[in-house]
């Protein structure tokens, strides 16, 4: 690195970081458009159209030695890689195309309407006049409700999916206390992940067996299948209960915005973007330079493993205007919150339609939501969360 490009010794997966990451944030925009990262031999980027421009460059920057901290190419994986996440053209191909096409828009028109019943069903059982935990009385109940039976899981284990995803999610930082802290459960939890993989274990009609449908038709290879319903498993529980619990959380440390909400319940997919947006429950993740790049006025040998802080981009003022307002009356297209270009989130519809489906259901009973105590997060080397989320509900 020349002397140009300011160098930090922050650890960006330390404890204070990650409980408050927003100085993180603030310093590395200010610090240039990319940074080094002396500690963990990375560079890192901040600012909005640099992140963009390399979520977008698929070519240069690479997913195929891993999306974390680790480089695959110089230690094994905790596990063997994703087809997509860890993977690039043109092996991402043919499982991309597959569950863009059965997690796509009009797929999903099947489950609507039963989403929106259980959602009605689980704010009637829960919701009254008090307080409850939108964590463990709500963002974790609804997703874990729906999700694991569009799946087609066994209704037995299902409370291996969590900590299974939040392994996952700790893998991608280094190998501090969260992760030795994992490490522990992990084989019991990945045993019952595997299990649920198998063709035998997948109900009639869910979106595991129809992967394996799509293996039987040639799409993919029979050995691909149970590591494409793996992906599932891995990415579309975790990330879902924290994107319900910041757009709860946003909500209800912005209650004239309930209200505007209650008037145009239309609005609750706008809204949960821009609580997306504002709290990124994804906040970093990286990519591995393929060759030598020119990026932010420096020059990267190739085998650079570059830090994207998608949390950092969200808030970028050079990008947004009032970027740590919550508004769910703005524009918030653009966000980088489910990334971008070729490896952007495949699952965001099922996210969108889980947390439309809720918020859409509490905004009709719900008059009034604030906090009733102090939240309590729950620190991820990757995921923004709360473990607790006390609130008081006023209801019609
Ligand atoms: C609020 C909820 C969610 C958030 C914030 C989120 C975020 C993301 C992000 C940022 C990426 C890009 C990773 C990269 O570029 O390396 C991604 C990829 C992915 N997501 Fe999501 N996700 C969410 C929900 C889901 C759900 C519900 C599913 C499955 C049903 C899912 C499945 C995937 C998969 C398979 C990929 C890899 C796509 C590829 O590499 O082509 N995600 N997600
Ligand atoms: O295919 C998988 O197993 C998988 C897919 C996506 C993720 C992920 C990683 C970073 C940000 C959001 N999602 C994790 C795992």
């Amino acid at each position: 690195m020349t002397g140009r490009t300011p160098v930090s010794d922050v650890d960006p997966f330390s404890p204070e970081v990650l409980a408050d990451p927003l100085p993180w944030h603030a310093w590395l925009r200010e610090a240039g458009p990319i940074v080094f990262l002396e500690r963990y031999d990375a560079c890192a980027l901040g600012r909005y159209d640099e992140v963009r421009a390399t979520l977008t460059d698929w070519q240069r920057f690479q997913s195929g030695a891993g999306v974390g901290v680790a480089n695959f190419r110089t230690e094994p994986p905790w596990r063997p890689p994703s087809l997509l996440l860890e993977a690039d053209p043109p092996h991402h191909d043919a499982p991309r195309a597959v569950l863009s096409r059965l997690l796509g828009p009009r797929a999903l028109r099947r489950l609507r309407q039963s989403w929106y019943d259980d959602a009605e069903a689980l704010v009637d059982e829960v919701v009254r006049d008090g307080e409850l935990d939108g964590v463990t009385d709500l963002a974790e109940v609804f997703p874990l409700r729906v999700f694991p039976d569009a799946v087609g899981l066994s209704p037995h284990g299902r409370e291996h999916l969590l900590p299974y995803g939040d392994f996952a999610f700790n893998a991608f930082g280094p190998h501090n206390e969260l992760v030795q802290r994992g490490a522990d459960g992990v084989a019991e939890h990945a045993a019952w992940v595997g299990d649920q993989c198998r063709r035998e274990s997948l109900a009639p009609g869910g979106f595991g067996a129809q992967i394996w449908a799509e293996a039987d038709r040639g799409e993919i290879t029979p050995e691909q299948a149970p590591l494409v319903v793996r992906s599932l498993l891995t990415a579309g529980v975790d990330t879902t209960v924290h994107g319900i619990g910041a757009v709860l959380h946003a909500f209800a440390t912005h209650p004239e915005q309930w209200a505007l909400l209650r008037e145009r319940p239309e609005r609750a997919r706008a809204a949960f973007d821009e609580a997306v947006r504002w709290e990124s429950p994804v906040q970093t993740f990286f990519r591995t330079t393929a060759e030598p790049v020119e990026l932010g006025g420096e020059r990267l040998p190739a085998g650079t493993k570059v830090l994207l802080s998608l949390a950092s981009a969200n808030r970028d003022p050079r990008r947004w205007q009032d970027p740590d307002v919550f508004d769910p009356g703005r524009d918030p297209s653009g966000h980088v919150g489910f990334g971008m270009g070729l490896h952007q989130c495949v699952g965001q519809h099922i996210a969108r339609l889980e947390s439309e489906a809720l918020l859409t259901a509490l905004a009709r009973r719900v008059t009034g939501i604030r906090l009733a105590g102090r939240p309590v997060r729950h620190l991820n080397n990757t995921l923004r969360a709360w473990s607790s989320l006390p609130l008081r509900f006023t209801t019609s």
